[in-house]
Order: structure tokens, then C-alpha cells, then sequence
């Protein structure tokens, strides 16, 4: 059996601690250099207290250098800082970078949203997204690469909420509404005003309002390649007081003569055969707690025929099947594992 070595930059922050705390329990890969910028020289376990087997491995500065001699490097860091520092790594290891950087297949997309130089686009670390129009999964363009781009924790959300819907012509992907509640991890640990305790316990905040949200395009990009010829969404998170977690709740304007039974079968033919996306039992509805910790969206279906509109909910970690769970998932398949290794359905209650 190959053990492979990986390296984790970002190893302070939630999603790179997320990426070290499943790969401590992965068969078949060794945690190697874990870096960082500021926390650079401290013990991990200051940072990461919950990575007990882990607590004293030293964290490195985020260079070429500490990185290289991995078969694997994960990117935890900053948008902007992933595309610099892949620039510098060799085509041999298998980068994945769980920012933005590279999740965008147009420029022009990147440019207006995060207002920089585009660093490239490279292959799409959600598995389970339809491609094709339906007819193929994203899975089967990870096979045997050598950078994998992970997607945004909402889009993970809303995508799996509505591409089945889409794929199957059951609504119109030109009236799109999507909400979503949003825990705080989702923020990453640098600290920001609106992030402070006082401020968010106890409060529902929306943010990005308006469509000025970056994850806009890159679920228009998905659901594109479902099968949309062309998306309008609108698109609202609120932060609320929870630690890990989202809930999306996405509706679109059904097509004329479609039933129920329709709705349902569609959900159930996209997802039956997923080992991380489960389609609820009919009449139960996702919440956050029951993926908490699990590499699992929970998605549930229905139609409002009072106002003629899909109503699908779905619940992630936004740290695991939203981050770091996806991330390992995306490493299995391009190093040719079997797709769960390592990874756990089953989550953490109450
Ligand atoms: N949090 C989430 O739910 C999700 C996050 N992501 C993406 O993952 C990435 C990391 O996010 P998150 O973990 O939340 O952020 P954090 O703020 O929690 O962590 C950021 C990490 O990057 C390091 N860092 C900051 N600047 C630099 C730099 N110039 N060079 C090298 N390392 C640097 C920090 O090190 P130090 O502490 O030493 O300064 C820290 O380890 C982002 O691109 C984010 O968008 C994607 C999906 C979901
Ligand atoms: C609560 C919160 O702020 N959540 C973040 C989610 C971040 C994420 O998915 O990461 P990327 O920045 O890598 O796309 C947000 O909505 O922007």
C-alpha cells in the first residue's frame, strides 16, 4: 500500500485545520510540513488545539520551499496568496487549493468580483456536480490531475439544492432565489468588527446583499453546467450564531405540467447513488447540526404549488463536504483511491 506525504498551508486556519483533522485519520496519507504566515514558528497546538496528535508539529513559513517533497500540498490560505505560491510548485505534486483562486473558467468573472489578475482556472473539486447537462459528473474530470480547485462552502450549498431541477428542465434557472443561514467559520479566523461575539450572538445578519456576493458566478458556472443555458440568481447568506454550518434554501419558478412525483424522481436519480449527498426521507427537512462534523449534504425537496415554485433545502458543514471533507474527497479520486477513504458520513449531535 502507498502512504502519500501532504502538506498543509494555511495550517492555522479553519480550513486548513479541517484538512488536518480529517487527514489524521486517513488511511493512507502522512501529514508532512504544516505552514502558515503569522503563526509561523508556534506549535500547532496553540493554534489547533483539537489536533491532538498533531499539537507539536512546528508550523512552518508559507514558502516553495517548506511545501515541496509532498505528493500532496493543500491550500488553506487567502484568495490571491494560492494562485502566488502554486506559481511556484512543481506539475508533479497534486496541489489543492480550498480558495477561489482557481474555481472560475472566465476571467472576466474573477476580475469583477475579486478585483485582481485571474490566476488560471483548473479542474473543479466537486465531485458530484452534473456536467454535461446531466448526462456526466465532475468526478470523472478529477481522475489522475494534478491541481484541483475547491468550491466556495455556499455554492457547494446551492448547487446540490437546484442541479437536479435544472439537469431535468423542471424549472427555469432565470428565476432563481437562494437564502442562506451562515455560521461564523464561514469567515475565516482573521477578525473582522461585524465578526466580534458581542456583535453576532444573538443577531441574524445578512451581508452581500444586492448581488454583490462572489459566489455568484460560480454557481451560475455550475448550473450552467447542469444544463442552464443561462441563470439569474439571487442570492442572500445571513451570518447566524453558529460556529459551523449552512443552511440554503434555494426556489425557482417551476415549468408548466410539472408534478411532484416529477420533482421528487429527479432528486431521487441524481442522488441515490451519492455516498456523501442524501436526499431526505419525504417530510424531513436538513438541519445543520446533523452534518455538523460529516462529510454529508442533506437535501430535501418540494413543490409550493400556491406560488409555482421548487423548494429545495440543503444543510453542510461548511468546513467539511464545504471545505476540507470535499478537498479530501477531490484527493482521493486524483490519486486514484477509493472516493470515501477517510471520510465520515456521519456527524456530531445534539
Ligand atoms: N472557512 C470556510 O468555511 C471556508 C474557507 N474557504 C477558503 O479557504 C481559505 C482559508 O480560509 P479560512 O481557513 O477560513 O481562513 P483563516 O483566516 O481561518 O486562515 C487563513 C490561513 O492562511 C494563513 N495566511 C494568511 N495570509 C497568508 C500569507 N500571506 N501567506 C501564507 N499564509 C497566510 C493564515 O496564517 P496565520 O494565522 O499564521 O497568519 C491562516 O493559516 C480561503 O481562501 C477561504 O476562502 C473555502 C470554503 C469554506
Ligand atoms: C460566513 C461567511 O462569511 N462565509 C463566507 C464563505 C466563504 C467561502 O466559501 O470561502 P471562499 O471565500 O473560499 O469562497 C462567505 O459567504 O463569503
Amino acid at each position: 500500500m502507498t502512504t502519500y506525504t501532504a502538506a498543509v498551508a494555511g495550517a492555522s486556519g479553519y480550513a486548513g485545520g479541517e484538512v488536518l483533522r480529517i487527514l489524521s485519520a486517513h488511511p493512507d496519507v502522512e501529514v508532512g510540513a504544516v505552514t502558515a504566515a503569522s503563526s509561523a514558528g508556534a506549535r500547532l497546538g496553540e493554534h489547533q488545539p483539537h489536533l491532538v496528535d498533531l499539537a507539536d508539529r512546528v508550523i512552518e513559513p508559507t514558502t516553495a520551499e517548506t511545501l515541496s517533497g509532498h505528493d500532496v500540498v493543500f491550500l488553506g490560505l487567502p484568495h490571491g496568496e494560492s494562485g502566488r505560491i502554486a506559481a511556484e510548485l512543481g506539475d508533479d505534486v497534486l496541489v489543492i487549493d480550498c480558495g477561489a483562486d482557481h474555481r472560475l473558467d472566465d476571467a472576466a468573472d474573477w476580475e469583477r468580483f475579486y478585483g485582481s489578475d485571474h490566476a488560471g482556472t483548473w479542474p473543479y473539486g466537486l465531485p458530484e456536480l452534473m456536467t454535461d447537462g446531466g448526462a456526466g459528473r465532475q468526478r470523472d474530470a478529477l481522475t489522475d490531475v494534478r491541481r484541483i480547485a475547491v468550491p466556495g462552502c455556499n455554492v457547494t450549498a446551492v448547487t446540490l439544492g437546484l442541479q437536479p431541477a435544472v439537469s431535468a428542465g423542471l424549472v427555469a434557472p432565470t428565476d432563481v432565489v437562494a437564502v442562506l443561514a451562515n455560521g461564523y467559520s464561514g469567515a475565516g479566523k482573521a477578525p473582522k468588527p461585524h465578526l466580534l461575539a458581542s456583535e453576532g450572538l444573538g443577531a441574524a445578519s445578512p451581508y452581500a446583499v444586492g448581488g454583490s456576493h462572489r459566489h455568484l458566478p460560480e454557481i451560475a458556472q455550475n448550473l450552467r453546467k447542469a444544463g442552464a443555458a443561462e441563470v439569474t440568481l439571487s442570492f442572500t447568506p445571513t451570518l447566524v450564531p453558529m460556529a459551523r454550518g449552512i443552511l440554503a434554501t434555494v426556489t425557482a419558478r417551476l415549468e408548466p405540467g410539472v408534478t411532484p412525483q416529477g420533482v421528487r424522481s429527479a432528486y431521487a436519480e441524481a442522488y441515490d447513488d451519492e455516498t456523501f449527498v442524501h436526499l431526505l426521507p419525504e417530510g424531513q427537512w436538513p438541519t445543520t447540526a446533523a452534518t455538523v462534523g460529516a462529510n454529508a449534504a442533506h437535501v430535501q425537496v418540494t413543490v409550493d404549488d400556491a406560488v409555482g415554485r421548487v423548494v429545495a433545502c440543503v444543510a453542510i458543514d461548511n468546513l467539511v463536504k464545504g471545505t476540507a471533507g470535499g478537498a479530501v474527497q477531490s484527493m482521493n479520486i486524483a490519486l486514484g483511491l477509493p472516493e470515501s477513504t477517510g471520510l465520515s458520513t456521519t456527524g456530531v449531535a445534539p
